[in-house]
């Protein structure tokens, strides 16, 4: 890849663009190493309840339906604070554990601020999410609110057809209006790779997302055809390392919609591990975006109790 001329992150300094068009990405390679990931066991027995315990506590555990209320929120908010029942947590020896954060609309924050006071991050979804087909004035005003009713997580949607047209210059303005708009809050940028096609679109819009100042890069909203997949996460998390190489900013991954089961969860991780190092294996820097992932891992953990697997090596690397 063509290192841009006069890289800067997060500016509105003219920048040239134009190399981002030279990004490609070998399809065949990505899916092979995708094929590889999913039929090996990376993961040992005995370390697995590890492992998923590291996943609840880098999972942003997410409502985002129509039918949302905010009992609804209020419930999703208790069991973020205490994920695992108290017999099981015994069980695995441990005394604490939350998810990372949890991720709502824009009018569930105040419920959920109302029950975490500050003890676990909120993330809203902003931007018209899912499609984004808003003025962007519209949208740098959402953003605005979010942050004020106690968001300290932003994800935002970039706009598709920026990437389905090509205009990275497009694109970038929009992230970096974003970046500016949610000040001290972390700023999430959902690419929507199901919509945008290609891995090669994939690659750049991740280089330009980061390039305008991204904190985490994350795969979907959840509402899309096809959401988070293996070779879309290889993709992302090689221009995550690639970008930290040249530019020394470490940028979070989010894999979001449809991870639903604790071995997909697993496989997540090891590509954040494999990929990316155990750095990146921190709440700070990886979020599994996942609505029903949670009854799986407890169901799992459950398992790893009564064959007398525990989470002593929790504070072993995963
Ligand atoms: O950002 C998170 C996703 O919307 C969650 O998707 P999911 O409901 O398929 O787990």
């Amino acid at each position: 890849m063509t290192q841009p001329l006069d890289f800067k992150r997060n500016t509105a300094a003219p920048l040239d663009l134009g190399w981002v068009n030279s990004i490609k990405v070998n399809r065949n390679a990505a899916d092979r190493r995708a094929a590889s990931l999913a039929n090996r066991r990376t993961v040992k027995k005995e370390y697995q309840a590890a492992w998923l315990i590291r996943a609840v506590e880098c999972m942003d555990l997410t409502t985002l339906g129509g039918d949302d209320t905010p009992g609804r929120v209020e419930r999703l908010c208790m069991k973020a604070m205490r994920p695992l029942r108290t017999d099981l947590m015994q069980a695995l020896g441990i005394d604490s554990l939350t998810t990372g954060a949890v991720c709502v609309y824009h009018e569930m924050i105040t419920p959920a601020v109302k029950v975490l006071q500050g003890r676990l991050p909120i993330a809203a979804v902003s931007t018209a999410f899912p499609a984004g087909l808003s003025s962007l004035e519209t949208k740098l005003r959402e953003i605005e609110l979010s942050v004020a009713a106690g968001a300290t997580e932003i994800d935002i949607v970039i706009t598709r057809q920026h990437v389905l047209t090509g205009n990275w210059q497009a694109l970038y303005d929009e992230m970096l209006a974003y970046r500016q708009a949610c000040g001290e809050a972390h700023v999430k940028a959902i690419l929507a790779t199901g919509d945008i096609v290609t891995l090669d679109n994939v690659a750049k819009a991740s280089w330009v997302c980061m390039m305008a100042g991204a904190d985490f890069i994350k795969t979907s909203t959840g509402k899309e055809g096809v959401n988070a997949t293996i070779p879309v996460s290889l993709v992302m998390t090689r221009a995550i390392r690639e970008y930290y190489e040249q530019t020394g900013f470490q940028v979070g991954y989010k894999p979001a919609g449809g991870v639903s089961t604790a071995k997909s969860a697993l496989q997540y991780l090891t590509v954040m591990k494999e990929e990316l190092g155990n750095d990146w294996l921190q709440p700070h820097l990886f979020r599994i975006g996942a609505s029903s992932l949670m009854t799986d891992i407890e169901r799992q953990l459950e398992h790893y109790v009564t064959g007398n697997y525990s989470a002593a090596h929790r504070h072993a690397q995963p």
